[in-house]
Formats: structure tokens, C-alpha cells, sequence
């Protein structure tokens, strides 16, 4: 685990062996302390080089030590790196591939640091509910001063090896091989001071108005985090860097850390680390997997349909440096997409000081133009008939083998694969707006879709930088699908009593990053309303009598149709749920005409309004959300509650610290969760989206089991459908 040898004569080389990123588990732990000891106490040994094998530094502590304290066993962090700053022979650090957490702690605690090139640095503990307590929190304001360290501690951003060097967090950057260039230096600094190169001994350079410069920090952090309380002790811990000596500043980063370490967001947020990991190795009811289905190279695609959606895609693939052919028919929509492709490149590269991708990108009004391209994505508008026609022309028009994706949200991938030779050949893509930018890609296949096409697109969806996730065919998917039921509630919650406002403010604290009527105002209400109508279930002016707030059977809320009726589409009209200053405008602010229609509205229909709690927006809201979560487990649509959460999480604005719908509702408890379904199911009998999921049932008979031991109850009840 950890391998010690001398090199040039009088360097001691101690080597970290732990793949895969030789996180600091406790056998690494003790290696380091054993080796370091035998470095120090060996007479012909002057200079000590710390490196990690495989091209990796060390990833951090070990996560998974996490889970449980008992596996927190062997030399303690802290101790181990002071041991190390304290020696009296020079100790470089070698960074290849990253040093983040625990393993740039580590390296802090080392005299000198020299970084390859390509290494990237970071404090992310921030981003697993935790604090950088190993003295991170204290040793990196002492080197690179209180604003620079609270940027990097606040977000866990990595950093490059030239932006740590600027910085002054790296002494040397190599740009060949990393171990001999710090054994050279190793060589060089033998026998020197090390007064000056212990950060522990440095005071916080000064800075002026500190109060404010935190106070302003402590704002921004409070805002941005949406209830995470990580983020907050950071900067806590940080003004303890910036004010307390280094002693009085440990133990407040151990108090702040013992506080995050238990919390139930730091689950949450460790969960999800592992989460994005767990999905990326997808698999299909078919047993193909993505360790068994190998793909095939995509060198040139295609985007039909250059609206928002498309232009975003059209980017996304440019930025990865593929060829891309974007065609679009229409030519008012042409020549202005062109333009807007345009911009969006030079700002993503301006963003990311990545070399502009135009070249990239060829424009065409003809579909003709798409014969030889490896893949093609179609993004033109939500239409069935209209996408129909588009998969006949490119099954005829493609070169056989291509394959052909979708874009839609919502509608059926299956039906679409059926209009071309190769159905086998069809996948949906499903990007989030805008589409460069979102991080999230639900890859939908078909009952017939090959595994070559699933590894194909999961491939590219992770050179596009996205978090993809392989999910089944059915209406709205995974996210779409369950965000049906909680809007519907958001809908019911406002006839019996509540205002857009008080249901967003209930979301937004619970920490969405909107609630349901401000997303509602910025995607469009027309968009729904559009489908709603295609469906049959628009009445216009909302009907009248009983059947006006019930279709097939079910609770319906017309109020969305009302308000399309009177023209208030949302921001692009400048009212919808909220008014705002003009047509495009983003600042909701509460519209008295709302208190008016409502009260009209329940009057008409006579509804009397009562006090909605904010437990009851969020237990109506999330649960009948969660509900439908178990429908698409126990349907096979989602393969585990991993998926859900992360399309939530990187899709929906869920709050990560929260860790998904799924893993919320463990953390509630599912005997409550399944408790407080029956009891709104009880009082709002034609709900049937209230009414609890057997797989839910299935689970709290089962004892209600950790999210990662859902999948076996999940494959019993699969076995029984
Ligand atoms: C009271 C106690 C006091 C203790 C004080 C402790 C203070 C220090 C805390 C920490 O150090 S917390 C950890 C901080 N480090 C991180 O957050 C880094 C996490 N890892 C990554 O960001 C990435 O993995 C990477 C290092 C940038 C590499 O990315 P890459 O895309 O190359 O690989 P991945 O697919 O992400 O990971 C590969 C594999 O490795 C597992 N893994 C990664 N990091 C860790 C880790 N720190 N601990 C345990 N396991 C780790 C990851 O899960 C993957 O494994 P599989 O899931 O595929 O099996």
C-alpha cells in the first residue's frame, strides 16, 4: 500500500499504492507514518520524496472509510501530516494526475510541492458535506491568503497546476517526469532551513476589512448554498485561519468537522458521489450491460432542428470536437440559429479558455446533408407526427448503420424507432435546457434498442461532460414522469387554499432551486398546455359542474388552461403564475390579479380555501413524486434508486445535500413516507398517484432497507409482476 525505496544516493521515496486514486485508506495511513519514520531515522537519507503511483497523487481520504466510524481505524490524519511538517529533512510532495481533500492536506503538510502540468488541485470536501479537516482549513490561508482559500474551500473547485503555481500552492511545475523532477529538487534542498517552509507556522496574509470581506463571503455562501450547511463552516473555519493562532484554529476545524461529519448531508452528499458513480455502469432488462456492450467510434453528427434545444445540443457536440452537421429547414429559424450558435461558442470558449470549436460545424437547410454522418440527433418540436416524419426521411436518407436519436422529453421512443429500417439503430437523448450548459442526459432505449447504441451514446454523453443516465421508455421517462404527480399537487395544493408563493417558498426552503410555479413561469405554461389540448383534456373555460376538476376518472386541475386562456404563458409573456417587469424578465414578483382569479376560481367551483401548511406542500409535493419513483423502479424503467436521484439532483434542481427523492425518502423513513401517503390517499380518493406503491409496501414490510439493498427487493417484486 504504501512502498518505500532510496533513490539518487540520499532520497528517501515513499510511494502511495492504493488504486484507485491511493486514497488514504488506513493501511495507507499506516505506511505513510512506518516509512516516513524509517526516512527520517536513516542516516544516509537527506530529502524525502512523497509521490502516488499510477499517475495519481492521491484522491483524498477514503470515502468509503466514511460509511461507518468503525471502519475510522489506524493513524489518525492529523497527527500523520504534522509528523511530516515537523520532520527535519526537506519533504516534497510529486502531484501527477491530482491531489484533492486529504491528499493536497497531505501534500500542504510537505515543504515543498511540485505538480505536473495536467495535475489538478482542490479542496472538495465542501462537496461531501465535510470540511478540509486535516488542517486544510488552516494551511491554505497561511499560503495563498484568506480570499484566494476561501474561494477553493467554499466550492471545492479543482484547480490547475498553472492556477496553483499563480496561487503559490505549488512551488514547481514539471512538465515531463514529475518523480525525477522532485527528486532533483529533493537533491537541491537537502540539508536547507525548513523554518520557513512550514505553512503552520505562517500568519494569514492581511487583508484589509476582514469582517466585511467574511461577512460579505458569509452572504454570498448563505444564498447560494440553499440550506447546505457545509459551505457555511468552511468559512467558518477559514475566519478561524484568519484570526486565532494555528493551535486555536485546529480545534475549531475539528468542532466544525465533528458537527458535518454525522450529519445527514454529508450522507447525502457522499451518497451521491458514489451515485454518479453507480449509474455510469448502466444496464438494460435484457442483461446487457456497459461492461459488455462496447460501442463504436463517432466521428461526424448531425443536429435536425436548430431551436433552443438543438442550438444547445449543436454546441455541446462542437465543444467535444466532433464534426457536426446542424440542419435546419426553416429559414428565418436558420439564419438565426446560425447567429446564435455562434455566440454561444465564443462565450463557452471565452468560459473555459478552450479554443473556439466553429470550424466544426456546417450548416445546411437540407436533410440530404446528414448521409454520412455516424450519428444524428433530431431536436425539432414536440410533435409526434412531425417526428415520425423526420425518422422515415433519415431511415432513408442515412447511411445504413447510423444511428438515429431523439430529443424528445416526453414522447414515445419505440413508436419513433418503428418508423425507420433499423429500429434496433434508435435511442432517445433527452437534454435538459439549455443544453450545453445542463448537466443531465437521460439516454432512453427501446425494448429494441442494441447495447452498442446505449454504450455509444453513454460514451458521448461523457465526452460532452454530462451525467448520463440509461433509463426505459415510457411516457415523460424517468424525471418527466415523476415530476407530473408533484406538479399536479402543486396544482390541487393552490384550489384548496395556497398561493404560487407559499408552495415555491416551501420547495425553495426545502432547497429546490425554484419552486414548481417559478419553473412552471420559465418554462412556459403554453408547453403543457399544448400537449394537454393534443390529449382531449382542455375544457375550454375550464368546464363546468363535476366534471370540471375530473378526466378519466382522476383529479384535474384546470387552472393551468385558465391561465394559457388568458394569455399568461409565463415569463416570455411577462405573467404567468408571478408578473414580471416586461415580456423575458426573470424577477417573479407575487401578482395581486392572482388572489382575485383564485378566489373566483374556488368560488365557481365551490371550493373552500384552508391553511396549507408548509409540511403539507412538501409532504404532498415530494411524496406523490417519490410514490410514482417506486412505480418506475418496480416497472424497470429506472435499474435503482441511484438513477433517480442523480437525473433529480442534476436535472431537477434537488437539493444534492438532500441526496434525491429516493434517498430522501429513506432518510424520512419509508414507514412514514408510506404512512403519510395512505392517510392524503385516504382523504383524496381520486388521487390515485397518492395512493401507495407496492414496491413501497413491499419495502417497509421488508424492514425498509438502505437504498443499496433496494435493488434485491426490487428484483423479487419484478419476479412476481
Ligand atoms: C473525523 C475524521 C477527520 C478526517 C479528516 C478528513 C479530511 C479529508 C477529507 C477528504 O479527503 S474527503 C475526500 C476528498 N476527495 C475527493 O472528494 C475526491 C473524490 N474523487 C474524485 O473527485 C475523483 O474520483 C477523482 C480523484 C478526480 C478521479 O476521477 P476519475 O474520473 O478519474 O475517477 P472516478 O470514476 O471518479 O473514481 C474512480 C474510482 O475511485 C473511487 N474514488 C475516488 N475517490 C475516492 C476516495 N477519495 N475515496 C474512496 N474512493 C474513491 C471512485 O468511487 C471510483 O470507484 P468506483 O465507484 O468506480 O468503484
Amino acid at each position: 500500500m504504501t512502498q518505500y525505496s532510496r533513490v539518487s544516493g540520499s532520497v528517501g521515496l515513499i510511494t502511495l499504492k492504493n488504486p484507485p486514486v491511493n486514497q488514504l485508506s488506513a493501511v495507507v495511513r499506516h505506511g505513510i507514518v512506518d516509512t516516513v519514520q524509517k526516512a527520517l531515522s536513516d542516516p544516509k537519507v537527506k530529502s524525502v520524496v512523497i509521490c502516488g503511483q499510477n499517475g495519481m497523487f492521491c484522491g483524498g481520504a477514503d470515502i468509503k472509510e466514511f460509511q461507518t466510524l468503525a471502519n475510522m481505524r489506524g493513524p489518525p490524519l492529523i497527527p500523520m501530516i504534522h509528523s511530516i511538517e515537523a520532520a527535519d529533512k526537506p519533504v516534497v510532495a510529486a502531484i501527477e494526475g491530482g491531489a484533492f481533500g486529504g491528499g493536497l492536506e497531505l501534500a500542504l503538510g510537505c515543504h515543498y510541492r511540485i505538480a505536473h502540468s495536467k495535475a489538478k488541485v482542490g479542496l472538495p470536501e465542501v462537496t461531501l458535506g465535510l470540511l478540509p479537516a486535516a488542517g486544510g482549513s488552516q494551511r491554505l490561508p497561511r499560503l495563498i491568503g484568506v480570499p484566494a482559500a476561501l474561494s477553493l474551500i467554499t466550492t471545492g473547485r479543482h484547480i490547475t497546476a498553472a492556477e496553483a503555481l499563480q496561487l503559490g500552492l505549488v512551488d514547481q511545475v514539471a512538465d515531463h517526469n514529475t518523480v525525477d523532477a522532485a527528486v532533483k529538487f529533493a537533491l537541491s534542498v537537502a540539508g536547507q532551513s525548513l523554518d520557513a517552509r512550514r505553512i503552520s507556522n505562517f500568519q494569514c496574509p492581511p487583508v484589509p476589512n476582514m469582517d466585511a470581506l467574511f461577512e460579505d463571503v458569509m452572504q454570498k455562501v448563505r444564498t447560494t448554498a440553499r440550506g447546505a450547511i457545509a459551505p457555511i463552516a468552511c468559512v467558518q473555519a477559514v475566519r478561524a485561519a484568519a484570526t486565532l493562532p494555528y493551535t486555536q484554529g485546529m480545534q475549531r476545524e475539528k468542532e466544525l468537522m465533528a458537527t458535518l461529519f454525522t450529519s445527514g448531508q454529508a450522507r447525502a452528499l457522499q451518497y451521491c458521489f458514489f451515485a454518479q458513480r453507480v449509474v455510469g455502469r448502466w444496464s438494460m432488462p435484457s442483461g446487457a450491460r456497459w461492461d459488455t456492450s462496447k460501442g463504436r467510434p463517432i466521428h461526424k453528427a448531425a443536429v435536425i432542428g436548430l431551436g433552443t434545444m438543438g442550438r444547445g445540443i449543436t454546441v455541446a457536440l462542437a465543444q467535444t470536437g466532433l464534426s457536426v452537421v446542424a440542419v435546419e429547414t426553416q429559414e428565418k429559424q436558420f439564419m438565426e440559429a446560425k447567429k446564435a450558435v455562434s455566440n454561444m461558442l465564443e462565450r463557452g470558449a471565452k468560459r473555459s479558455g478552450k479554443p473556439l470549436a466553429h470550424g466544426k460545424i456546417t450548416y445546411s437547410q437540407s436533410l440530404q446533408a446528414v448521409a454520412d454522418v455516424d450519428l444524428v440527433i433530431e431536436a425539432v418540436f414536440e410533435d409526434m407526427g412531425l417526428k415520425k416524419k423526420v425518422f422515415q426521411q433519415l431511415s432513408a436518407v442515412c447511411k445504413p448503420g447510423t444511428f438515429l436519436c431523439t430529443n424528445t422529453s416526453t414522447l414515445d421512443v419505440d413508436e419513433l424507432a418503428s418508423q425507420t429500417h433499423q429500429p434496433e439503430l434508435v435511442v432517445g437523448m433527452h437534454f435538459f435546457a439549455p443544453a450545453h450548459i445542463m448537466k443531465l442526459l437521460e439516454v432512453v432505449y427501446g425494448p429494441r434498442s442494441s447495447p452498442e447504441l446505449v454504450a455509444v451514446v453513454m460514451e458521448l454523453g461523457k465526452k460532452m461532460g454530462k451525467v448520463s443516465v440509461a433509463v426505459g421508455n415510457c411516457r415523460g421517462f424517468v424525471g418527466n414522469r415523476m415530476l407530473k404527480p408533484y406538479r399536479d399537487q402543486a396544482y390541487f395544493l393552490l384550489e384548496e387554499g395556497a398561493t404560487p408563493q407559499l408552495i415555491d417558498q416551501a420547495l425553495e426552503e426545502f432547497g429546490f432551486a425554484m419552486g414548481a410555479f417559478k419553473v412552471s413561469d420559465l418554462s412556459g405554461l403554453d408547453v403543457g398546455w399544448k400537449v394537454r389540448k393534443e390529449e382531449g383534456l382542455v375544457q375550454p373555460g375550464g368546464g363546468s359542474g363535476k366534471s370540471a376538476r375530473i378526466r378519466n376518472g382522476v383529479r384535474y386541475s384546470p387552472l393551468g388552461d385558465l391561465m394559457c386562456e388568458q394569455g399568461r404563458f409565463g415569463q416570455k409573456t411577462g405573467r404567468g403564475w408571478y408578473q414580471y417587469d416586461k415580456p423575458g424578465s426573470r424577477d417573479a414578483r407575487p401578482d395581486p390579479w392572482m388572489h382575485s382569479f383564485l378566489e373566483e376560481y374556488r368560488a365557481r367551483h365551490g371550493l373552500v380555501a384552508r391553511r396549507i401548511s408548509n409540511q403539507e406542500v412538501l409532504e404532498r409535493c415530494l411524496y406523490a413524486m417519490i410514490n410514482e419513483g417506486f412505480r418506475v423502479l418496480e416497472d424497470g424503467i429506472a435499474a435503482g434508486p441511484e438513477d433517480i436521484d442523480i437525473i433529480y439532483v442534476f436535472g431537477y434542481g434537488w437539493p444534492r445535500h438532500r441526496g434525491g427523492p429516493m434517498f430522501y425518502a429513506n432518510m424520512v423513513g419509508l414507514e412514514i413516507v408510506l404512512e403519510r401517503l395512505e392517510h392524503y390517499a385516504q382523504a383524496n380518493p381520486d388521487m390515485p398517484t397518492l395512493q401507495p406503491c407496492s414496491l413501497l409496501r413491499k419495502l417497509v414490510a421488508s424492514g425498509s432497507p438502505p437504498v443499496n439493498k433496494w435493488k434485491e427487493v426490487i428484483k423479487n417484486v419484478r419476479s412476481q409482476l
